[in-house]
């Protein structure tokens, strides 16, 4: 039994983690729960320990993976661009070491394990190692992995527990394989399915194949990333993966997998208008990417009447707050809809500086947060897609400023293979604010965090374009998409002050009918549906 704290966390992943050490920073008494370790004594990968999905089985492995496949994507394959700038590319080249880069790899996560744990013991956390859950609203009981108990007592709680890959409940599920499994791949996969539209399939097939897998994307759609993303940027991902991506599989929905007698796998599936039953045969993997479901259903949550919506998230308004008092949750086991590390990170920080700071307007915007996706090529947006613009200001208060072209990366390819760079901005009218930037192409990960900065302060046309560029970039075009002389596009030349001379409106003057609410639960991620704008009179959000 450990004596009574301030706060009990459920959780040490992003969130739980982010919170903790601001928590204690603060001279509060926190408790971690954390089930980890991440390996068990064989060595075998048991899920997210330590620092979570995201150290764990996400955003570090995979972004490990997407580095490797950079690297190969230069050397061999249709979008090469080492032989151009005069390199010598051997015959055979672009093997990958599967196993040394995934040893190196997992070595790299357990380093961060380590790190976790030793931030907590750092910053006075007390951590305490097994599974969470509810007695009552004060007390949570931790099995530990010998089966061994200890009851905590808490004047508040913290749920921060994520979630795992869910699965479509189809015959021959056992065979296939989840993101987790991807990282647990001991030889790159000959010939692999991916399944699924969103975030993960699209990052992973894309890897795969830079790889040199043969990989095949199955998806319900027309389109991958159907939901929240912009269609120009939507439309100019598909040219890329269609010219120079993984095999495209439309509007098809997963039926059945069957292992084949030489111990490879079928898999049908569902396609097209009239339900027709296709199957594919002789993948050495199938990879299923259909989302994730939060593990709320393992906290007893009954026991202390916290409230789940109908996919299990907690439900919690723009504060974290749930229904019950001094029981607070953040990350990807709420409704929040941002499946995102840095969302759980602020969110947790915020939190901690309103309960142990005395900070009680701290809250996350959840309405201004930038994402990327890793796709190949990358994907980087803040804010409004076009629809959604025009949807919340009416059409004739919208501007759209877009272009598409190749980047300089693909000026020696001669045989005109290269993916298109896309940027656009979404402007609200008449004060053309950027309400929206979205931009896919080489760089556009990096690129994003320095025009989120400014999206979040209300930057306008006038003040991207009062930014001289830097040249030869790729962001440059979005300081340059036509001052006041002429504008691309087509647009009409225009008799009026050059943008950078137009007095800056106050930031209360963009604010936009919408209602934030109390809930969070309305604000929609990216592959989610549709952020909102920051509401008149709300407390600033940062
Ligand atoms: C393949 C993949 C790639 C991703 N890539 C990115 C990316 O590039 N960028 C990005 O921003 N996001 C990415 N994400 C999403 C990101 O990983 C999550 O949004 C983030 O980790 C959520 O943090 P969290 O704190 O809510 O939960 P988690 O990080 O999942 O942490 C929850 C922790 O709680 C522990 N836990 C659960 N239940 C209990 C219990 N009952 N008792 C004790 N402990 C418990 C778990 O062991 C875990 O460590 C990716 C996710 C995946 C799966
Ligand atoms: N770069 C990043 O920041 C990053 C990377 C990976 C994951 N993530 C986060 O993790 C979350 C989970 O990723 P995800 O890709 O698993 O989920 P997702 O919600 O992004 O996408 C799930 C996809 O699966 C499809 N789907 C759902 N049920 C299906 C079924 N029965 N059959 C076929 N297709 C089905 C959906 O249409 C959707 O396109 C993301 O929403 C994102 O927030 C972020």
């Amino acid at each position: 039994m450990t004596a009574s704290c301030d706060v009990i966390v459920i959780g040490g992943g992003s969130g739980g983690s982010a919170f903790s050490k601001r928590a204690a920073g603060y001279g509060a008494k926190v408790v971690l729960v954390e089930r980890g370790p991440s390996w068990n004594e064989q060595g075998q990968r048991t899920g997210a320990g330590p620092g979570g999905t995201c150290v764990n089985v996400g955003c570090v492995p995979k972004k490990l993976m997407f580095m490797a496949a950079a690297h190969r994507e230069m050397m061999v394959g249709e979008l090469a661009t080492a032989k151009g700038y005069g390199f010598t590319v051997p015959e055979g080249a672009g093997k990958v070491q599967w196993e040394a880069l995934q040893q190196r790899r997992d070595e790299y996560v357990k380093k961060l394990n380590k790190n976790y744990t030793a931030g907590w013991q750092k910053e006075g956390v007390e951590i305490v190692e097994g599974t969470a859950q509810f007695v009552d609203s004060s007390t949570v009981e931790v099995q530990r992995k010998d089966g061994s108990k200890t009851t905590l007592c808490g004047k508040k709680i913290l749920i921060a527990c994520g979630g795992i890959p869910d699965a479509p409940p189809i015959p021959g599920i056992e065979h296939a394989i989840n993101s987790d499994g991807f990282f647990e791949l001991k030889k790159q996969p000959k010939k692999v399915a991916v399944i699924g539209a969103g975030y993960i399939a699209v990052e992973m097939a894309g890897i795969l194949h830079a790889l040199g897998s043969e990989t095949h994307l199955y998806f319900r759609g027309d389109t991958v990333l159907r939901r929240g993303f912009d269609p120009f940027i939507v439309k100019l991902l598909m040219e890329a993966l269609e010219h120079h991506g993984p095999v495209l599989h439309r509007n098809s929905q997963p039926s059945r997998i069957t292992k084949q007698s030489n111990g490879l796998l079928t898999y049908t599936a569902t396609e097209g208008s009239n339900a027709e039953q296709k199957v594919y045969t002789d993948f050495d993997c199938i990879l299923l990417a259909i989302g994730r479901k939060p593990v709320t259903d393992q906290l007893g949550l009954q026991k202390c009447g916290v409230l789940t919506n109908k996919s299990g998230h907690i439900v919690v308004d723009a504060f974290e707050n749930t229904n019950v008092p001094g029981i607070y949750a953040i990350g990807d086991a709420t409704s929040t809809g941002f499946e995102l590390t840095p969302v759980a990170i602020a969110a947790g920080r915020r939190l901690a500086d309103r309960l142990f700071l005395g900070e009680g307007r701290a809250r996350i915007a959840y309405e201004q947060i930038a994402t990327v996706v890793f796709s190949h090529p990358p994907i980087g947006c803040i804010g409004l897609t076009e629809p959604q613009a025009k949807a919340e200001f009416g059409e004739a208060n919208v501007k759209v400023k877009q272009s598409s072209f190749a980047s300089m990366l693909y000026a020696f390819n001669d045989d005109g293979k290269k993916v298109k760079t896309g940027l656009k901005l979404v402007l609200k009218m008449p004060e053309e604010r950027v309400v929206g930037l979205h931009c896919i192409g080489p760089y556009s990960d990096e690129m994003m965090q320095g025009f989120a900065v400014a999206v979040r302060m209300g930057a306008t046309r006038a003040d991207f374009e009062a930014s001289v560029a830097i040249h030869p970039t790729i962001a440059e075009e979005f300081v340059t998409f036509g001052g006041w002389g002429q504008e691309k596009n087509g647009d009409q030349v225009r008799a009026q002050l050059p943008p950078y001379l137009k007095p800056k409106p106050v930031l209360s003057d963009f604010a936009t009918g919408a209602a934030l609410g109390a809930a969070a639960a309305g604000v929609q991620a990216p592959g989610r549906g549709q952020p909102r704008i920051q509401p008149a009179g709300e407390p600033l959000a940062h």
